[in-house]
């Protein structure tokens, strides 16, 4: 094995009630160039990743020698260059891709042969929750639960047939910011709404009931009422995209970006008019992305046409 790609998608987590248990692939990638090599090189081709550092290891490789650590194994040096079109700390799960890219990366250069859970499980432990990841590695909409054992249950959904509209403004939200705006604890009454707001999200979206699955994505409990003082353009965001047909819309993963379902079809017309509005925020049409992790491998031989 001589060349290995590595593509994972960014993720879009809580759709509103469900939080730190649905997450959402998108078509937007990081993507890992991996070559065998003499010694650990890593480049970056992306302006949308931070600078590599100059005295330690990158975030990527660290993720690997942490699996490795935890397997007991030595990682073979390689060649990696990175891509990415996800931007960082802005609610699109960039920290996940890595995790899960970092822990591909691990599988590889230690030939360990982890299984689609086993990369879960580890990837959900080092990110501290399962939405964004099991995305990223599924593809589609996936709901999951982590099981207090340290395995993680999840049911992937393919056949969401909606689209979705980014509004990316232009500043970052790091999720451990976001998170400390959240109570420790809940009354019953807000926990009840809120979680029978997410169970009746989940069941009308997955039978294409889309226009009460937008509603109910509206009622979270859990964050937004604590988080929408930090994106300002939220509620208008929310408002506008609601008048132009949007199902819902909500706050993407911790933020700041902002995620409207809409139907198929029907972003990019949506997205011209929004965009007019809100000049700092790119606005952008975003479509499930129904692979998840792959990996492709070429052999020495195929590599003349690559
Ligand atoms: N490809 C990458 N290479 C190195 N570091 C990364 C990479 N992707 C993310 N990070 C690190 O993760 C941080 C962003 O993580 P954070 O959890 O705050 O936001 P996010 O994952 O983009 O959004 P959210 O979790 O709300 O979906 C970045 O500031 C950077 O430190
Ligand atoms: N569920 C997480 C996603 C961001 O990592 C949150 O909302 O904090």
């Amino acid at each position: 094995m001589n060349r290995l790609v590595i593509r994972v998608p960014a993720s879009t987590a809580n759709l509103g009630p469900g939080f730190d248990s649905v997450g959402m692939a998108l078509n937007r990638f990081l993507t890992l160039e991996v070559l065998s090599s003499e010694e650990w090189v890593f480049e970056q081709v992306s302006p949308l990743l931070p600078p590599l550092p100059e005295d330690s290891d990158p975030f990527i490789l660290k993720i690997a020698r942490q699996v490795a650590d935890l397997y007991g194994v030595q990682l073979a040096p390689c060649k990696v260059i990175v891509d990415s079109e996800i931007p960082l700390a802005r609610g699109l799960g960039s920290s996940a891709s890595a995790v899960v890219a970092g822990i591909e990366l691990a599988n590889f250069a230690g030939n360990l042969r982890l299984s689609l859970a086993e990369k879960l499980d580890i990837a959900t432990r080092i990110e501290g929750h399962p939405d964004n990841v099991a995305a990223s590695l599924f593809g589609g909409l996936v709901v999951s639960a982590e099981q207090g054992d340290g395995r993680v249950e999840v049911v992937p959904f393919f056949d969401i047939m909606a689209d979705l509209l980014l509004f990316i403004p232009d500043y970052e939200l790091k999720t451990e910011d976001a998170r400390k705006v959240l109570p420790d604890f809940y009354a019953r009454k807000e926990a009840v709404k809120g979680s029978a707001a997410s169970n009746l999200f989940i069941a009308a979206l997955i039978s294409g009931q889309y226009e009460l699955a937008g509603k109910m994505m509206e009622q979270d409990r859990f964050h937004e009422p604590y988080r929408t003082k930090l994106i300002p353009e939220f509620l208008e965001i929310r408002r506008l995209a609601k008048s132009l047909g949007a199902y819902g819309t909500v706050i993407s993963g911790a933020g700041p970006t902002v995620i409207s379902l809409v139907p198929s079809g029907q972003a990019e017309a949506m997205a011209e008019t929004i965009h007019a509005h809100f000049p700092h925020v790119l606005v952008e049409p975003a479509k499930i992305d129904r692979t998840g992790l792959s990996v492709e491998k070429y052999a020495a031989s195929n590599m003349l046409n690559l």
